[in-house]
């Protein structure tokens, strides 16, 4: 049995009538918690009561059945006394961990109250009402007849009474209420009864059982809303409620003489929501527009319902070329049966009807929540048919049209709830429809490539997620391509192996090895295409296995000292040892050209070997890039000292040099992996590469300055060189072609010459010293003699090479030391 309570705003009586001592909190005053001899805790009434009286409603956390059963097993398996009431088919009132007084209160077979089952303005509330005249000092009790959730632990009852049934509530469970006290069940007059009897006093017991714990009975719409919006549906949670909505506030509870004088009015005043439970779609005309002339939070609700109601009569009149409306799939939901991954995709569906209805009972308080459900619905279309799809165009048409039906209304929605509102949410909406149709516009074609495999590539069957639009290698996430509804890994999370099998495997396959999209060393991805750099030569065991390299080493090994390489194929041979094979790439210096050939400071070569490396010898990415794309950008995240640019590739001897025509693996210069510069570059080719390295640079410095330093020493001996003065001064002329000697420089070596350094063509350095007459050290002299030397010793090993050749013509080639001279002169033997 439910019994229902009157609202004063519909009853004939108004608050004048009597059956709304649940809403209007009238307990009975001086109820005491006390312990009882045997039984825990009870309760008992300080006052008289009467028969018939409301004494305390039953609180608690509402909760799932499943989830009370979850708490029962895990939570409360060691709990010797239960709290709980059931509430509503599925829900329970949990008052284990929280809850009033009502749950001290313990069973009796033959009890002084009742446990009633109230539905107080649309929500089901538990009661406890006097059987009977309860005597002051009386302790309350009612029969439990519960659930005890687990039949196995029964409990043994102990209210003393002479009608006691041996165990707490078996009275109507549906295990016949086995009892630790059978002989009570087993009563001789119950033998004596006929079958009949015995059966019409089942279905007498069977029938008590669905008037305590009725059958499922699904919540209302009007019930859902209210829970779904308060998450609770106890009073109590309704203060929390007030609270975040007025943070400012500090958090007071609604005292017990609050509760007593709560009217239902002022319900309404707090939570508007409660006059939902008295509306229906029809009423919202007559009994909504009826309420509103009393009360102005409902005529605020009403005017808005109705802006909101027109709002959404502009989408649903939105027809196509045919003439057919454009939201016909949106009014309901797909059907669960039919489309069960509908569901799996979208967490919160939600449809036009259910946005409709809202509107018609006045659910929406303000244009935030009327237009978060549309957003809701709209995102939704958009997560499951995708933005690109025929449904998803339909929305961004939807969208377009919703913000100028709301420029329209805005005026009024503003008079109701504020200077503007409406423009925030237009703002926030336009800035969404021009990134839209900007991304559109700027990056027409660009698709973004996030797949599994690392590489952003465009190249064999793509796949599409729905939601994030990002597009997958078929063959990386396993993929036929027929997929019609296909979602990421990261929109629907799921574990892949980050060392992806080639499936299948290429036509040159290494035999019993199993070939790789992706491989992995030192947790690093490296995939089919990409371009690394190999350890020259490793350290290897007694039996020649490479020790094994490790990224750690990177930062101490200079990527000059490594070679690079493309990785063409992947594989792991049967021991499951890592090997890749592709082509390397040569430096500069690595190849054999003319001297006057000129190279970008960062240019490789490819070469046409096909080399096996083992992937131990593997030390990090890098990138190879064509010249033209060198220009435009760099790809995301990629350090400037590990891009290489590659025109040409070389012959089997490294001699020659062929322009290359097609580039097999091209960046992606998509704007979601790449970085464009603003303007493009202009590079052009130096003789950088055959700079003297600049360890050499130093020694020749140190050798001049001993050497300089030497004559120094007769003047003044003592005086220490500072070569780093000495390489700074070198630094300084490099870069300004003409400058004045530091000060120091000067006083430490006595120089008062202007120094003047020529850049030459192709970068090598010349300097020319104007020096002075009075050349006191004797430099000029020093000079002579050093070139008398070299000539000499240039002399003789040329002499000695050419007596190896018998009878070919010996050549001074010693001029070439001389400045100016190019004839070549006979040797005279
Ligand atoms: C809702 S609580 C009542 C308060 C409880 N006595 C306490 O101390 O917290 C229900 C529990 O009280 C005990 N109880 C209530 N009525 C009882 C009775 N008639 N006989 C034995 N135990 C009883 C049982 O342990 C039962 O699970």
């Amino acid at each position: 049995m439910i019994y229902t309570e009157c609202t004063p705003s519909t009853c004939a009586l108004g608050e004048n009538c009597d059956n709304q001592k649940i809403q209007k909190h009238e307990w009975v005053p001086g109820l005491e918690k006390f312990l009882t001899k045997d039984r825990g805790f009870g309760v008992r009434t300080k006052s008289f009561v009467k028969n018939g009286q409301f004494i305390l409603e039953y609180l608690g956390e509402v909760v799932s059945e499943t989830e009370f059963r979850r708490r029962m097993m895990e939570e409360y398996s060691e709990e010797c006394h239960h709290y709980a009431l059931h509430l509503d088919s599925g829900s329970v009132i949990d008052g284990y961990r929280m809850g009033n007084i009502g749950r001290y209160v313990n069973h009796s077979c033959k009890p002084n109250c009742e446990m009633q089952k109230w539905n107080v303005n649309g929500l089901y509330r538990m009661v406890l009402f006097a059987l009977r005249d309860i005597e002051e000092g009386e302790e309350l009790s009612y029969d439990y007849n519960f659930d005890p959730f687990n039949q196995e632990t029964q409990q043994e009852c102990r209210c003393g009474s002479s009608d006691c049934r041996g165990v707490i509530g078996g009275k109507t469970q549906r295990n016949g209420g086995s009892s630790n006290k059978p002989e009570k069940l087993d009563d001789s007059k119950d033998k004596r009864k006929s079958k009949l009897m015995n059966k019409k006093l089942k279905e007498k017991q069977s029938s008590e059982n669905v008037q305590v714990q009725p059958l499922a009975k699904p919540m209302t719409f009007k019930e859902r809303c209210y829970a779904r919006k308060h998450r609770t549906f106890l009073v109590r949670n309704v203060d929390k409620v007030r609270n975040q909505r007025h943070p400012g506030q500090d958090y007071v509870p609604i005292t017990k003489e609050e509760m007593n004088v709560l009217d239902c009015n002022k319900i309404n005043a707090l939570n508007p929501d409660m006059m939902l439970v008295h509306l229906n779609e029809r009423s919202v005309k007559t009994r909504l527009a009826a309420y509103a002339k009393d009360n102005p939070e409902m005529a605020r609700r009403h005017q808005l319902a109705q802006i909101f109601d027109k709002m959404l009569t502009e989408l649903l009149s939105l027809k196509d070329e045919d003439g057919n409306s454009l939201v016909t799939q949106l009014m309901s939901l797909p059907s669960r049966k039919k489309q069960p991954q509908y569901y799996q995709v979208v967490r919160e569906p939600i449809d036009l009807s259910m946005i409709k209805q809202r509107v018609k009972t006045g659910y929406y308080d303000h244009l935030s929540s009327f237009n978060a459900d549309i957003m809701l619905l709209f995102s939704n279309v958009e997560l499951y048919c995708g933005p690109k799809s025929d449904m998803g165009q339909i929305i961004l048409k939807l969208r377009r049209v919703l913000n100028c039906v709301k420029t329209d209304v805005a005026h009024q929605i503003d008079d109701l709830l504020g200077p503007k509102t409406t423009k925030s949410y237009m703002d926030a909406e336009l800035e969404r429809l021009e990134h839209v149709s900007n991304k559109a516009s700027i990056y027409p074609e660009e698709d973004i490539i996030r797949c599994i495999c690392g590489v952003t590539r465009d190249e064999g069957l793509m796949l599409q997620c729905e939601k994030c639009m990002r597009w997958q290698h078929c063959d990386c996430v396993r993929a036929s391509g027929k997929e019609e509804h296909y979602l990421c890994d990261r929109c629907e999370p799921r574990y892949y192996d980050p060392e992806i099998l080639l499936n299948p495997s290429p036509p040159d396959a290494m035999p019993d090895c199993t070939h790789y999209m992706t491989l992995l060393k030192d947790d690093v991805q490296y995939a089919v295409g990409d371009c690394v750099y190999v350890m020259r030569d490793c350290k290897r065991t007694p039996t020649g296995t490479p020790l094994r390299s490790s990224h750690r080493l990177m930062a101490s090994v200079n990527p000059e000292k490594l070679d690079v390489f493309r990785l063409e194929q992947l594989w792991k041979d049967p021991k499951g040892e890592r090997f890749a094979s592709g082509t390397p790439y040569l430096r500069p210096q690595e190849t054999f050209h003319e001297p006057t050939r000129k190279f970008y400071h960062n240019e490789l070569f490819r070469t046409p070997n096909f080399e096996i490396i083992p992937m131990d010898l593997v030390m990090g990415k890098c990138i190879v890039m064509d010249p033209n794309t060198y220009c435009k950008g760099r790809p995301k995240g990629v350090k400037e000292q590990d891009i290489y640019i590659c025109e040409y590739r070389v012959d089997k001897t490294a001699h020659l040099f062929h322009k290359i025509q097609k580039i097999w693996y091209p960046i992606n210069t998509s704007r979601f992996c790449f970085d464009w510069f603003d303007k493009k570059l202009n590079i052009r080719r130096t003789f950088l590469p055959h700079e003297v390295p600049e360890e050499y640079k130093r020694r020749a410095e140190r050798n001049m300055t001993v050497a300089t330093v030497g004559k120094v020493e007769c003047v003044k001996q003592e005086e220490k060189i500072d070569t780093k003065k000495s390489f700074k001064f070198k630094m300084n002329n490099m870069s300004h072609g003409k400058v004045k000697i530091d000060e120091s420089i000067r006083n430490d070596f006595k120089l008062k010459a202007e120094v003047k350094v020529n850049v030459k063509k192709g970068g090598m350095l010349k300097k020319e010293c104007t020096i002075p007459k009075d050349d006191k050290f004797g430099l000029l002299k020093i000079k002579e003699v050093k070139k008398k030397e070299k000539k000499q010793r240039l002399d003789k090993i040329l002499t000695k090479l050419l007596n190896n050749i018998p009878g070919k013509q010996r050549v001074d080639l010693t001029y070439l030391l001389e400045e100016g001279k190019r004839l070549r002169r006979k040797v005279t033997k």
